[in-house]
């Protein structure tokens, strides 16, 4: 996948519309997780170096095509403000003749933030004349919102019918490292896949399945594997419909000599409650009417041995039910074992994200994907349509 970027490009003197994903976390207006806006910096920086007239567009929220006036992005053009160290105005549409006399009267380095995209139906409707709206205000197309890159908006795909797109270096990187890791891995290459369910992975561990080494499983979607095996898992959640899936997933490892690894041990606990009463047990021994909500230290163990042996891995999902400290003991090993790892380390966003930040250990990873549907999407093997849009590389 050789996408061009805006290292490609000529850029001084010309109008750039720079798609971001700026939809972080904010709570009464103030930003919590800042990661998405400081990791656009680095492109914002070099359109402005280039001599750019940059406009940034960006989703927040669900707002419906309606304006929802806490979900302007007037906090975000203020944060990003101090982390340019320059003022960035914010104006109150994303389309029409405000915005552009606005984009007409800026100076080359001059960055402004378009209002919250959402705000218009046709965003998510991918409708062309909202497109062509966006297209108008400017010569070329920047998408460096790797977070919305599954998605088929105006702002995304729809307006790179009208005008030149390419990369910027947050997607570079994102397609580089999550590209680059699964079509050609260091081997032994290593996926491990957690979270809740099997219906959300299915897709992401049959491609999965076609490229790695060892297939690490945990999470809640662990107990329909082990039931499926045969297991009792008492009162654990399970997906009953998905036992005959999990027993071709593992046959289909078998046949591509994968190794896959189940958990051997589990913490179970009596309810699902931060002070529930839990015990440690082999997963043949899981109580009746308890819930397994974590894998235990055995498993952590015959996990951390594989993830350290790999020169490729690759993360998605939690271990267990890392929210509640006394649930947490698996993920928090499965990200020491990451960080003890030599190889290149990705977390596919999501959830383990938050994992890693947790066990104080996202500095030492290789990269962390700041999208979590479209890393999910990416792992899947499907193509996203806002890096489809872009110029190839000849
Ligand atoms: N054994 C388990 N039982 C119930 N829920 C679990 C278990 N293990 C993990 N979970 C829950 O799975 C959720 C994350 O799942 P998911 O959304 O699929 O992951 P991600 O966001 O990383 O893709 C977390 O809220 C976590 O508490
Ligand atoms: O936060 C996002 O998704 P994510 O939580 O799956 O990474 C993206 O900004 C996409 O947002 P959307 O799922 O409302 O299209």
């Amino acid at each position: 996948m050789n996408k061009k970027s805006i290292r490609d490009v000529d850029l001084a003197g010309k109008r750039v519309f720079c798609r971001v994903d700026f939809n972080v976390p904010m709570q009464d207006g103030v930003i919590t997780d800042d990661t998405r806006i400081r990791a656009a910096v680095p492109t914002i920086q070099f359109l402005q170096g280039a001599g750019a007239k940059v406009i940034l567009a960006s989703h927040f929220g669900r707002p419906k095509g309606q304006v929802v006036e806490e979900m302007r992005l007037t906090p975000v053009a203020k944060h990003l403000s101090g982390l340019l160290g320059k003022d960035v105005k914010k104006l109150d549409d994303s389309v029409g003749p405000e915005v552009e006399a606005a984009v007409a009267s800026m100076q080359n380095g001059e960055v402004i933030l378009l209002e919250n995209v959402r705000f218009h139906a046709g965003e998510e409707k991918n409708d062309p004349a909202l497109a062509q709206s966006f297209a108008k205000l400017a010569d070329l197309f920047v998408n460096d919102a790797f977070g919305a890159a599954h998605r088929a908006h105006a702002s995304t795909a729809g307006i790179a019918q009208y005008i030149p797109a390419v990369a910027g270096l947050l997607m570079e990187k994102e397609i580089r490292f999550l590209g680059g890791a699964l079509s050609r891995p260091e081997r032994p290459f290593t996926a491990i896949v957690g979270g809740a369910k099997v219906k959300d992975k299915i897709a992401v561990i049959e491609n999965l399945l076609t490229k790695v080494n060892h297939l690490i499983i945990g999470g809640g979607m662990a107990n329909t594997f082990l039931k499926a095996q045969g297991c009792e898992i008492g009162a654990s959640l399970c997906e009953d419909d998905k036992l005959d899936l999990a027993r071709t997933l593992m046959a289909q490892a078998k046949e591509r000599g994968v190794q896959l690894l189940m958990p051997v041990d589990v913490i179970v606990a009596d309810r699902f409650a931060a002070d529930a009463d839990k015990q440690t047990v082999a997963v043949d021994a899981i109580p009746d009417g308890w819930m397994a909500l974590d894998i235990g230290p055995k498993t952590v163990e015959l996990y951390h041995q594989v993830i350290v042996d790999s020169k490729t891995v690759v993360w998605n999902g939690p271990m267990g039910v890392f929210e509640m400290d006394a649930f947490a003991g698996g993920t928090i090993g499965v990200a020491k074992a990451m960080e003890a790892c030599q190889g290149t380390t990705i977390i596919g966003g999501g959830d383990s994200v938050a994992a890693v930040e947790k066990a104080g250990v996202a500095e030492k990873m290789t990269h962390i994907s700041t999208g979590g549907g479209a890393s999910l999407e990416f792992m899947e093997g499907k193509e996203l349509p806002g890096v489809a849009v872009l110029q190839d590389n000849e």
